[in-house]
């Protein structure tokens, strides 16, 4: 049943709600992003479903958005089983957290980030050099032309960034942890049904066909990382050293072994930490990184603006790369289409203030100023020292599908030496 003062949406039937209407329409729209602006030209800015048992409110437009992120009753995270199951059926990590608990937490995680940037920085240098070398190799080997697939670039220098966070530059040399963490996440995230799988809207279906409504593997795959973690933090915790920190699993264990530590912090909550950093921060920057150099392939006239300014080095640079990387339909002028130099006004970085990338108010991510190194490093090393092109008989083609961050269809570049 509507509870009272609910927005306006689709009529509800028993048990299901209105889960038919929405799965139709989201399978003529493609994405989630796109049955629910529709919803929302029909309906107004917000608009109410309900997905089997799970109520859901869609905001839609700039103010309701600003409104959505900023109001400090709109903080809460929803609780269940798809956001408890993961993490031994408490509600752990930093997500899918709250109140008193949530901001601690986030707090120290926030403060740990802020100490690492320059560490980070060197370590993303040295993953540059790798990837440098992989692509000339391949360009050597194709006779001075490479053809790259170019959506699983970004995926290791990503995962090695967040490995390197959690452990420390010394142990994250250890390549065959590394290799492990990659299979184990590339395997989390190549799985569709990781969002929002049947069992989620339907819970008592994990009782009755647990393989058909996703909460099996939700439940393998989500095991994976945080066993790999747990073992981690373990192996770690054999060589501590209270006088030496090498990344942020030995600051929180110097937490956990003080006497005044708050009651939030615990080695549960420190595994599952990892698990959202991990979970939120590897494919928002790589996928980013994919979509800006897709418009690379799809805009040589931009890519060679671009190319110029970073060849000059100046304070421009950053305004152009970011310009490049951040694009949503926040409010300016015809946003569909890729405009960087709609960020630049008289020849400095202008960001709007409806831009929302990284979120606003008190749930704002906790990585941005990780990704936005990240991206800056590797978008401008790589389009400074080399030349990416579309391949004439395999086009680049900017669509999406859904996932935990929308992701683009598979595509290829011709990369050559500048
Ligand atoms: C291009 C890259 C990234 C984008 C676009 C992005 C975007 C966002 C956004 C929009 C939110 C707010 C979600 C909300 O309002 O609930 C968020 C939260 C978060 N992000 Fe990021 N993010 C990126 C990279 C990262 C990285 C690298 C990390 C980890 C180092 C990370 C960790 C988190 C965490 C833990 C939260 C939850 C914060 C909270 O609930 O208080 N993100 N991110």
């Amino acid at each position: 049943r509507k509870p009272k003062k609910f927005p306006p949406g689709p009529k509800w039937f028993p048990i299901i709600g209105c889960a038919w209407q929405f799965h139709k329409l989201h399978q003529k729209m493609g994405l989630i992003s796109k049955a629910s602006e529709e919803l929302a030209l029909k309906y107004g800015p917000l608009v109410g479903v309900r997905i089997g048992c799970t109520r859901i409110v869609f905001v839609y437009g700039l103010r309701a958005t600003q409104e959505l992120l900023t109001r400090d009753d709109f903080q809460n995270r929803p609780d269940g089983i798809f956001y408890t199951s993961r993490t031994w059926g408490k509600r752990r990590g930093l997500m899918f957290v709250e109140s008193e608990f949530w901001r601690k937490q986030k707090q120290f995680v926030l403060k740990q980030l802020g100490f690492r940037k320059e560490n980070m920085a060197h370590s993303i240098e040295n993953e540059l050099g790798g990837i440098i070398n992989n692509l000339k190799k391949g360009i050597e080997d194709g006779n001075g032309e490479g053809f790259f697939q170019m959506d699983d670039l970004f995926g290791v220098p990503t995962l090695s960034a967040l490995w390197t966070l959690m452990v420390g530059y010394e142990y994250a040399k250890d390549e065959k942890e590394m290799e492990a963490l990659e299979v184990i996440v590339k395997d989390m995230f190549g799985n569709s049904r990781l969002i929002g799988g049947l069992f989620d809207q339907f819970p008592f279906l994990r009782y009755i066909c647990p393989n058909y409504c996703g909460y099996n593997e939700y439940i393998n795959i989500n095991g994976k990382l945080t066993t790999f973690i747990k073992k981690t933090v373990d192996k770690l915790k054999e060589t501590y050293n209270s006088n030496a920190t090498r990344g942020f699993i030995d600051s929180y264990l110097h937490v956990l072994n003080s006497e005044e530590k708050a009651e939030s912090f615990s080695e549960d909550q420190l595994v599952a930490i990892g698990l959202d950093l991990f979970f939120a921060g590897y494919e928002t920057t790589s996928k980013t990184l994919s979509l800006a150099f897709l418009f690379m392939l799809l805009h040589p006239d931009i890519k060679k603006k671009a190319q110029e300014e970073i060849d000059k080095v100046g304070t421009i640079l950053s305004g152009n790369l970011r310009g490049v990387i951040l694009t949503t339909d926040a409010g300016w002028e015809d946003p569909k289409i890729f405009n960087p130099e709609r960020f630049i006004k008289n020849g400095r970085l202008s960001i709007p203030k409806n831009f929302m990338g990284f979120g606003l108010g008190k749930r704002r991510c906790v990585g941005e100023s990780l990704a936005k190194t990240h991206m800056f490093l590797i978008f401008t090393e790589l389009l400074h020292t080399f030349n990416f092109e579309a391949i004439p008989t395999d086009p680049p083609i900017a669509e999406f599908r859904d996932g935990f961050v929308p992701t683009l269809r598979p595509f290829r570049g011709k990369i050559t030496l500048r």
